[in-house]
């Protein structure tokens, strides 16, 4: 009987694989880890397409094709429909999938004689942890005609063509309905483009030992609120707004004080005990005009903000959003050095020129500044990084905060939050109706309230991205920056 996994561990293939080798070496029968896979994917595919006429199982010349075998014999012997088509050279003689492929008692076709139909489901068993170079014309044209026909595809592990360590599509790949993998998640499954083509995903438990998987595992999970629930302030009768953290939000000029007015509404939204923008003198009026629980307070000069600085009971910053003056920008977080800082948008790109030069003022001390670049952003501060072909996204975020001694939160559908320690989430519960206008501000915002309340920064950050993804959905389609604010739960929702 299969049973489903909740871990929120993502595993990459080459950890997977080290994994496999400890439950070999451990004295766990290798074959029998493929016939629980196997078996779950052919349980999977009949239970969940009971509208196929004929289920057509292309199986790959690895492991992955060994599943296909096994999955195969399984809907066979319930009287289904089975064709069987191997791609490539038979498997290695003596290995589990050659055996797979003989316990099936099926001849396989070969895969260039495959005619897809209407009513076929396709069980795709072609490439998973072992895929390595982009797939050849043959398989492509495959592919092709099958999104083409729109039949559904389960898929076994990952949508063959998906690289499971970056998400990224090497020459093509089949767009699935279903896709099932075993122990864990991989990056693939969750970083885009990989997301959209695994459709919706079961994770089987194939019976590796617990044990193993943790010895294995690196620092990289799914954002859940399992990973910073313990770091949220808990509210008790004691608790008064400055327990509750002072956030403070840098307004931009007269003409573009929105952003910040968003950042700081959702700052008192998530919990921040008290919220004041900090306003250039010609902005004070507009501001004025549009806040009410928020407060405002005036600061032009980097001598102004050194004195409102000696407040220390003000807890974190954000600094970004429509500020508009880089020069102001590098100014004023010269003077934040020692404090907790969200960074964002102008902010930012303040510091496109030398980066060095902000990374050094937060390289000793406690992680205290959390930056939250989109991809534009992040390759204004990153160059090397955004343009290296070899790295996925996870790497990128990492090797960022590493070098920028800041939390690292990498915007997008498929956010990577990392920290210099190496620790990195991937989020998915974004939904696409957040990119909208001001939703960046937003969450600049949450994160500061996070801050402000004393949550460690990594944490702060991986919190308030799951609440705005948690906002969004609940704001619902159509929503605007406005009304995400007005949807945002309480933390202990
Ligand atoms: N981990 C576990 O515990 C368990 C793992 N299990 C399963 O094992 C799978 C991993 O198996 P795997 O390592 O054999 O790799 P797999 O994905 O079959 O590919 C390797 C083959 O494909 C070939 N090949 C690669 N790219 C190609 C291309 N573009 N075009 C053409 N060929 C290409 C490659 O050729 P080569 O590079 O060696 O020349 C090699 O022959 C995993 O995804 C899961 O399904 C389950 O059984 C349960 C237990
Ligand atoms: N397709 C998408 N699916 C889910 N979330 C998205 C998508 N596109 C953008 N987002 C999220 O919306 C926010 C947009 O922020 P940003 O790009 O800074 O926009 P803005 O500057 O307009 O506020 C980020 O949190 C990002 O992760
Ligand atoms: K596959």
């Amino acid at each position: 009987m299969m049973r489903a996994i909740h871990s929120s561990a993502i595993i990459s293939p080459a950890q997977m694989t080290a994994i496999d080798r400890a439950a070999a070496g451990s004295g766990l029968d290798s074959f029998a880890l493929m016939n629980a896979a196997g078996s779950a994917v052919g349980e999977i595919a009949l239970r969940r397409f009971p509208q196929a006429l004929r289920f057509v199982v292309l199986c790959g010349p690895g492991n992955n094709g060994g599943d296909g075998y096994i999955a195969a014999r399984r809907m066979r012997a319930s009287g289904a429909c089975v064709a069987l088509y191997a791609l490539g050279d038979a498997p290695a003689a003596g290995g589990d999938a050659a055996r797979a492929r003989s316990a099936c008692a099926m001849a396989p076709a070969a895969f260039d004689t495959f005619v897809p139909r209407s009513g076929d489901v396709i069980v795709d068993a072609l490439f998973g942890a072992g895929f390595s170079r982009p797939v050849c014309e043959d398989v492509a044209v495959v592919m092709r005609k099958v999104t083409a026909m729109d039949l559904p595809v389960l898929s076994v592990d990952l949508p063959s063509g998906v690289d499971g360590r970056t998400g990224a599509v090497r020459g093509e790949s089949f767009t699935a309905a279903r896709t099932v993998t075993f122990v864990a998640r991989k990056p693939g499954h969750l970083l885009l483009p990989g997301r959209m083509l695994c459709g919706a995903l079961d994770v089987i438990d194939i019976g590796i030992p617990r044990r193993l998987v943790d010895a294995h595992a690196g620092n990289l999970r799914k954002n859940t609120p399992a990973v910073w629930g313990q770091e949220a302030m808990v509210l008790n009768a004691a608790v008064h707004k400055y327990k509750r953290g002072h956030l403070a939000v840098f307004s931009g000029g007269p003409l573009s004080t929105g952003a910040a007015r968003l950042a700081a509404s959702a700052g008192l939204a998530s919990g921040a005990g008290l919220v004041t923008l900090a306003s250039p003198e010609l902005a004070l009026q507009a501001n004025a005009a549009h806040l009410t629980a928020v407060m405002l307070k005036a600061i032009d000069t980097a001598e102004a903000l050194e004195t409102w600085l000696d407040d220390r009971r003000i807890s974190a910053f954000v600094l970004g959003p429509a500020f508009g003056d880089v020069e102001k920008a590098r100014g004023f977080v010269t003077l934040l050095r020692d404090r907790r800082l969200v960074l964002d948008a102008d902010g930012i790109t303040a510091f496109r020129d030398d980066p060095a030069v902000l990374f050094d003022q937060f390289a000793t001390g406690p992680t205290r500044l959390v930056m939250t670049p989109h991809d534009g952003e992040f390759a204004r501060l990153f160059a090397d990084l955004a343009q290296d072909p070899a790295l996925s996204k996870i790497d990128r975020a990492i090797a960022a905060a590493r070098r920028s001694h800041a939390v690292i939160v990498f915007k997008g559908a498929d956010t990577v939050i990392a920290d210099p320690d190496g620790r990195a989430l991937v989020n998915a519960n974004a939904p696409p109706w957040l990119a909208t206008a001001g939703s960046g501000d937003v969450l600049a915002g949450m994160i500061g309230a996070h801050l402000a309340q004393g949550m460690p920064a990594f944490e702060a950050a991986a919190a308030g991205v799951w609440r705005h993804g948690d906002a969004g959905t609940l704001a619902g389609e159509g929503m605007t920056a406005e009304t995400l604010v007005q949807a945002i739960r309480p933390l202990h929702a």
